[in-house]
């Protein structure tokens, strides 16, 4: 893999194997826009420590791009950080544990998707790190993690940490840049899109002056030509070049699925193309219609799984609560990231994981899977893409616990954590290289990042399309492209 490194991934590598070989526990970020290489670069220094009987220890800030990651996990499961976090808080991570001593033989922490995380995450595993391998907090024998090499990397034009009822300010404040560490942070840029290939569509866009590489990056940077439709109204609508629409039609899902799913009928099995293509949207109302849309057009029997749900409660009058919330009530309620009470599914069909069920076995919160089998308490399938890809893999029913500050209680649903993926929500696609992605806007996105992580997953600019629709007095080839430039105008790659 080294061989194949470009000439800015084989400085990052020299200067971080100089960094492990020599001790100096240098930190180090590594920052490059979508396709970049950052996880082609972690493979690649991962594959060499490996080569020398050393350990690194990967993680990533969703279990999706830990997938991509040998031996990847989540950074939260992995080092245990708290769910509630402050400024003081640690990790629960005790000496003389298998997991201390894996952490202080390590000759290196990667750190994948790191922008994603809270600004606090990052100071409590540098004092847990401290901790364990006794170096003090402060002082002149005071080291950034302990000492290690630790490499984060991540692109601040994709999502930035989520911060309940929160605002620009607070979101860009709870980002790496804005830690106190970052200033001792070693910066290492990448900027070549090794994601996008050669081919003729990549050189020019017609009617914008710029090739698509060029024209993907600009949308990051939020540096393309902006306006508003309406009197105060945001004035961040952008102009999709005219090669990347798709009309809507009658029917935008048939529309937008026919284009991207072309060739459906022969190949709706076949892994290598179902892995290879999405339709992203904000919403995960919007992903529910596409997937039963898709879910139609395969034969077979449909299986209905529904969950169990209950209330746990914190009172002495549960009477009280069971009349006010029965179980239809319990039942009819819907979750981000949660499955819904009824699940309809078909062997050969295309699920995502919700949650973290064994990531040593790349079972991760994103992970894609094609049913082989549905069994009435298991669902049998193989892996698709990443480490683990063709990996046959049984997912059981779980409990969630499902916490809203809108109810009383905590609702535990036992269910299968699945969904169907043909249509996926913007978020889940982040880290993925796909070859033909439809991104469906029945409403424009709504947080920073969404439209160049939708846009930023495919090779070619054949492979993207947009179907949008606007309110009627806002053109179709128009929508929102919200960007918080501030929390990545300092460290511009060079
Ligand atoms: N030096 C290289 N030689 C050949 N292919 C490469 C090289 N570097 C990266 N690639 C390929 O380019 C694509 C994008 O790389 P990768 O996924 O590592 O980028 P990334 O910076 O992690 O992207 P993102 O931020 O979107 O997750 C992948 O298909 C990868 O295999």
């Amino acid at each position: 893999m080294v061989s194949k490194l470009n000439t800015k991934q084989l400085e990052a590598f020299t200067l971080i194997i100089l960094s492990i070989n020599n001790n100096l526990g240098t930190s180090f970020f590594l920052y490059g826009h979508g396709g970049t290489g950052k996880t082609f670069l972690y493979n690649a220094i991962i594959a060499k420590l490996k080569s020398l009987s050393r350990i690194a220890i990967a993680v990533a800030s969703s279990g999706i791009a830990a997938t991509l990651l040998p031996n990847g996990t989540t950074a939260h499961s992995r080092f245990k950080i708290p769910l509630h976090i402050d400024h003081a808080s640690t990790c629960s991570i005790k000496k003389g544990t298998h997991l201390a001593e894996l952490i202080r033989a390590a000759s290196l922490i990667i750190w994948d998707e790191a922008p994603m995380t809270h600004r606090n995450a990052f100071e409590s595993i540098s004092r847990t790190f401290c901790d364990l391998m006794d170096i003090p907090l402060s002082g002149p024998k005071h080291k950034l993690f302990g000492g290690k090499t630790v490499v984060f990397g991540g692109d601040f034009r994709q999502t930035l940490p989520v911060i309940s009822d929160s605002g620009r300010e607070q979101t860009v404040d709870g980002s790496i840049t804005r830690s106190s560490l970052w200033p001792f942070f070693k910066v290492l840029k990448l900027s070549r899109n090794m994601r996008l290939n050669d081919s003729q569509d990549n050189r020019n866009l017609v009617g914008c002056g710029m090739n698509f590489g060029e024209w993907i990056l600009a949308l990051g940077d939020g540096r393309l030509p902006t306006k508003s439709f309406m009197a105060n109204t945001p004035s961040d609508w952008i102009e999709i070049p005219q090669i990347l629409l798709i009309y809507a039609g009658k029917n935008p899902i048939e529309s937008i699925t026919n284009d991207i799913y072309d060739t459906f009928e022969e190949q709706h099995m076949s892994t290598d193309y179902l892995s290879g293509r999405a339709i992203v949207t904000p919403t995960n109302a919007v992903v529910t219609e596409v997937n039963d849309f898709m879910l139609h057009k395969i034969p077979g029997h449909c299986r209905c799984y529904y969950s169990s749900d209950s209330m746990q409660l914190d009172t002495e009058v549960p009477q009280l609560f069971a009349e006010t919330y029965p179980t239809e009530f319990l039942n009819a309620l819907q979750f981000n990231g949660v499955p819904d009470h009824e699940i309809r599914l078909k062997v050969h069909t295309p699920i995502m994981l919700l949650r973290n069920l064994s990531p040593p076995n790349g079972l991760c919160n994103g992970t894609r899977i094609l049913i082989t089998k549905l069994g009435e308490n298991i669902i049998v399938g193989n892996i698709m893409g990443g480490s683990f890809d063709t990996e046959e893999v049984v997912i059981p029913r779980i409990v969630l616990n499902i916490e809203d500050k809108r109810w009383p209680f905590i609702l535990k649903r036992r269910q299968f954590p699945v969904r169907l993926c043909y249509g996926m929500a913007i978020n889940k696609s982040q880290g993925q290289t796909l070859d033909k992605v439809g991104v469906y806007l029945p409403k424009p996105v709504f947080s920073h990042g969404q439209l160049y992580v939708a846009a930023s997953r495919v090779r070619s600019a054949n492979g993207l399309r947009f179907l949008i629709e606007n309110e009627e007095d806002i053109p179709a080839n128009y929508t929102r492209n919200i960007v918080y430039s501030e929390a990545f105008t300092d460290i511009a790659p060079g």
